[in-house]
């Protein structure tokens, strides 16, 4: 496993295409190995526009988005159909629009009046000892990715590959979240980070930050680190980590 590698963009528009070809890129590469990709998104504005550049370039023909599992790091404890469900607005910023295989999404549960411990455990199931291809995960100002929080109990599970939270300082407060074991299990995980309210998260994530206080910290790729951040997400971060 090496280092984080960075790139940094000049801006969020930027950023977003800049993913968005690295996605198709990597997705199409990983396909012409005969390999169904699997991969693992995130909520959050970065992600959107990321969704929506992917949705963008679906018609070059480049994916066969039939044959690539798709999986979220994080989903809010909402009904179906809730607009702030992260499955939601992935479906209808690229999803419904690429021609995905519906045998292949694996969404997490939606509030159906289910206990939420009982929800995270049946997704926890479904996950198994799965490996992912590529995790993003968006990044919080307080550090946290997917819904793993500062101070939380969720950031000392390391047998479950899912869990419930509660209490989110970020609404929705019920959510369900892949654990870190599982997040590490991505080849390779991508942070995806705009502005410069995230610059000190990102900063203190890249230079040894506990993972109490900041969660980014506990999560890095088997092989590669990506994170791929604009100029204010960057503008935090000690020269030395800057690329030349
Ligand atoms: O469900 C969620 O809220 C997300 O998965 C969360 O982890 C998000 O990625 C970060 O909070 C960044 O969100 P923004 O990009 O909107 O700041």
């Amino acid at each position: 496993m090496t280092g984080p590698e960075i790139l940094i963009e000049t801006d969020a528009s930027a950023l977003a295409e800049v993913v968005a070809d690295q996605l198709v890129s990597t997705l199409s590469a990983l396909q012409s190995q005969g390999t169904t990709p699997s991969i693992v998104l995130t909520g959050g504005t970065i992600a959107e526009k990321i969704h929506e550049e992917v949705a963008r370039r679906a018609s070059d023909g480049r994916v066969d988005w039939s044959n690539v599992e798709i999986w979220w790091g994080d989903e809010r404890y909402v009904p179906a159909g809730d607009p702030d469900r992260n499955e939601g607005q992935a479906r209808v910023a690229f999803l419904d629009g690429v021609g995905v295989d519906e045998t292949k999404v694996h969404p997490m549960p939606a509030d159906d009046g289910t206990d939420l411990d009982a929800a995270a455990a049946r997704f926890a199931a479904e996950v198994g000892t799965r490996t992912f291809d590529l995790v993003m995960l968006g990044l919080g100002p307080d550090g946290h990715v997917a819904s793993l929080f500062p101070g939380k109990p969720t950031l000392a599970e390391t047998e479950r590959t899912a869990v419930a939270e509660h209490d989110s300082p970020k609404p929705p407060p019920r959510r369900i979240t892949m654990t870190f074991p599982v997040l590490n299990r991505g080849r390779e995980v991508w942070f995806l980070v705009s502005g410069s309210g995230k610059a000190d998260a990102v900063a203190r994530a890249l230079t040894g930050s506990p993972v109490e206080q900041t969660p980014a910290s506990g999560v890095h790729g088997s092989e590669q680190t990506l994170w791929m951040l604009d100029e204010g997400a960057a503008s935090a971060l000690p020269d030395e980590l800057r690329p030349s």
